[in-house]
């Protein structure tokens, strides 16, 4: 059956740990991979980073460039240079392939967020692999996803991919990392978002010379591709054969199961495609009447109110110690929820001098996290 299957693959695989420079051969092997799978029908999407490393090689850079503009610069010569590699090998197995740049910009406006889904869609009629990647050259620090593991599993939300592949320089998710906690153990499986709370996961720092985010985006990633109904497995770069081996049902690499009822495309922009302008401070009955009854927030359970933010933008809500719960859209802009958070909705319009909604958030713009 045709799945469609979103691969991503990190700097740390793309390239080698001492000199930065390419690594060959797992590229290669990933292009026959991906190859292998357009053959027998998928539809396949690349999510490579690369563009910063690539650059700095071209350019004798030591290091990855710690101000934005030289990042963007580097990206700028990076970014088709990989772009080139790839259209060389795919070229040569008669693959074609597209270049897809994104900005968060792009998936923040629900319009953009659909004709996005509407370009990777005919793509993937006409056969074609898109290799996307964050728009490094224009993003700005406010409105850019930051890291590729967030982008991939925002990509195959957006596609409502089958699976997605996070491909890096470690064979799969342990309890801490191996590299500085040698007893870490392996986990082979999570099988729930809340097994995941509980594992407790160590995450370290930023991950490798070059890479991004380290595992703690990735976890972020599983989280959001999980709730879209996505199985994600994290697995090795330099073994890219290996994800026809894991289609094919080899416990190889760390499993994501997925979620068994997805959240709806339309609450999954909510939670992720938007970019939350605050957060809502909610007290223990607010909680629990939205995480275990379903219910809508109202302006009686928020405790405090923080951030400015505008009637139907997306914000937070938090329990009272600032971890995040849920998010949606608000009726109410910041401004008005300061002088009606804790208040009964009959008092609103005693507050407020005009008749407001009764909910802060409907529970159809309400989204668990
Ligand atoms: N709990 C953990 N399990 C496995 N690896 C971890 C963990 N915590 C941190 N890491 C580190 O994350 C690194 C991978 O992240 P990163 O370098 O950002 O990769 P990529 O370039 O593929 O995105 C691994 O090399 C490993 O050292
Ligand atoms: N967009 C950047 C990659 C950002 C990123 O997440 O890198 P990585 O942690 O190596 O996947 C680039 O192309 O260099």
């Amino acid at each position: 059956m045709t799945k469609t299957i979103v691969v991503k693959i990190g700097t740390s695989s793309l390239t080698q740990a001492e000199t930065g420079q390419l690594a060959l051969s797992s590229i290669a092997s990933l292009t026959e991979t991906l190859c292998d799978l357009r053959r027998q029908g998928h539809r396949v999407i690349l999510v490579s980073s690369g563009a910063v490393g690539v650059g700095c090689v071209r350019l004798g850079l030591t290091e990855r460039p710690k101000t934005i503009a030289l990042k963007q610069a580097v990206a700028a010569v990076g970014q088709g240079r990989l772009m080139r590699i790839y259209d060389d090998l795919f070229t040569i197995l008669q693959q074609p392939i597209a270049q897809v740049l994104l900005t968060r910009a792009d998936l923040v406006e629900r319009s953009r967020y659909l004709n996005a889904n509407n370009t990777f869609q005919e793509l993937l009629n006409l056969g074609v692999i898109p290799i996307v990647n964050e728009n490094d050259t224009v993003a700005v620090e406010e409105l850019k996803f930051g890291d590729n593991d967030t982008l991939s599993a925002l990509v195959a939300s957006l596609v409502e991919a089958d699976w997605l592949f996070l491909l890096t320089d470690i064979d799969r998710l342990y309890s801490a990392d191996p590299r500085s906690v040698p007893d870490a153990k392996p986990i082979s499986l999570v099988s729930s978002m809340q097994e995941l709370t509980e594992l407790q996961i160590q995450t370290g720092g930023q991950g490798s010379r070059w890479g991004t985010g380290g595992m703690i985006t990735k976890i972020s990633a599983a989280r959001i591709a999980i709730a879209a109904g996505i199985r994600t497995v994290i697995t090795q770069g330099q073994f890219p054969r290996n994800i026809a081996k894991i289609i094919e049902g080899e416990p190889i690499g760390t499993h994501f199961a997925p979620q068994p009822e997805p959240t709806s495309a339309r609450k999954r922009w909510i939670a992720y495609g938007l970019i939350p302008g605050g957060k809502l401070y909610l007290d223990e009955g607010a909680i629990t009447a939205i995480v275990k009854a379903g219910k809508s927030l109202l302006a009686a359970g928020i405790k405090a109110v923080e951030g400015e933010f505008s009637n139907q933008d997306a914000v937070q809500l938090c329990d009272i110690s600032g971890h995040e719960i849920a998010r949606g859209l608000v009726n109410y802009n910041s401004q008005e929820l300061q002088k009606i958070c804790g208040r009964h909705s009959r008092e609103i319009s005693a507050i407020l001098g005009y008749e407001g909604a009764d909910t802060v958030i409907h529970r159809d713009n309400l989204v668990l996290i």
